[in-house]
């Protein structure tokens, strides 16, 4: 379990159910240092049964995980649920490090770098509690990463944060990977996806897709049509700003001009082929 293969750690082929629930069926995920793995899907897919069972919260009913040390692992939850709302930013920092046994020259250096880097250096006495949403999240990373672990799991950690903060979060994440660290985490956001290494695709615990963000747009299926209207039926249609997106199977017709795919457009076509194929 604890053995890093040559390219990084992952699960291999796992298969996790809640009584009559399927959460993931054979998924195959690889978390690989200095690279950034992201986990889309929308709501149920799967992504946070993902994530916990790489961290060995969950045991998989078939499969492999392979991850470092316990101690190697940082794991950010969904929705900031790391953090102690009744605790100050220092407080919380210091919490964990004694978790981690950090401490003296090496913990000031540490705690400094990271809340400077988060923006948080001047809310350092500031109850979590009261801290912004982007600010929690942004504490629950430092919480998270502050150990230096060499897989980093993180649950949505842009969710519910506003722009700027995103993009604060962002360049953290991108850090700990150029650092070395693995990185794995599930998002909603698809242009953070785009951004990543690589994308793993759930839908109802299935990996539809998975590879580079632009191997994924390469091999989007179907043909996608851009109009006023929709091309073909309701069910295979959808707003995107002011025009209306129609996708079909197969290839383009005499008279269709397909449009490129980016990664919203590129998991929708992949949600619906699979729901095609399973009709
Ligand atoms: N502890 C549990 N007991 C029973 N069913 C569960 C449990 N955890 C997850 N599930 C079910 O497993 C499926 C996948 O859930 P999961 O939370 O992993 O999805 P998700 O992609 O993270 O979605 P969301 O973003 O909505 O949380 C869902 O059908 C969910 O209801």
């Amino acid at each position: 379990m604890n053995a890093a293969s040559a390219d990084g750690w992952g699960t291999a082929g796992i298969t996790v159910g809640f009584g009559d629930t399927l959460a993931l069926r054979d998924v195959t995920l690889a978390a690989v240092p200095g690279q950034v793995a992201a986990v889309v899907g929308g709501d149920g897919a799967g992504k946070t049964t993902l994530l916990r069972t790489l961290v060995g919260r969950i045991r998989p009913q078939v499969g492999r995980v392979s991850v470092p040390a316990t101690v190697d692992c940082g794991f950010m939850p969904t929705g900031a649920s790391g953090v102690w709302q009744d605790l100050t930013v220092d407080e919380n920092v210091t919490f964990v490090a004694a978790a981690h046994r950090l401490n003296g020259a090496e913990l000031d250096q540490r705690r400094g770098a990271l809340l400077k880097a988060a923006g948080l250096d001047r809310a350092t006495d500031r109850l979590a509690g009261h801290l912004s949403g982007g600010m929690r999240q942004k504490l629950a990373f430092c919480l998270a990463i502050l150990h230096r672990p060499k897989l980093l799991v993180l649950d949505e950690p842009s969710t519910g944060v506003d722009p700027v903060s995103r993009v604060d979060l962002w360049r953290l994440i991108s850090r700990a990977a150029a650092d070395g660290t693995a990185v794995v985490m599930a998002t909603t956001y698809l242009d953070e996806a785009e951004r990543a290494s690589t994308c793993l695709l759930l839908d109802r615990g299935k990996a539809l897709a998975s590879g580079p963000p632009s191997q994924i747009l390469a091999d989007s299926p179907g043909v996608l049509l851009t109009g006023d209207a929709p091309a073909g039926p309701p069910e295979l249609s959808w707003r995107r700003g002011r025009q209306t997106r129609s996708w079909h199977a197969g290839t383009a017709r005499p008279g269709e001009r397909p449009i490129p795919v980016d990664m919203e457009d590129a998991v929708i076509a992949f949600t619906l082929a699979d729901q095609h194929r399973e009709h």
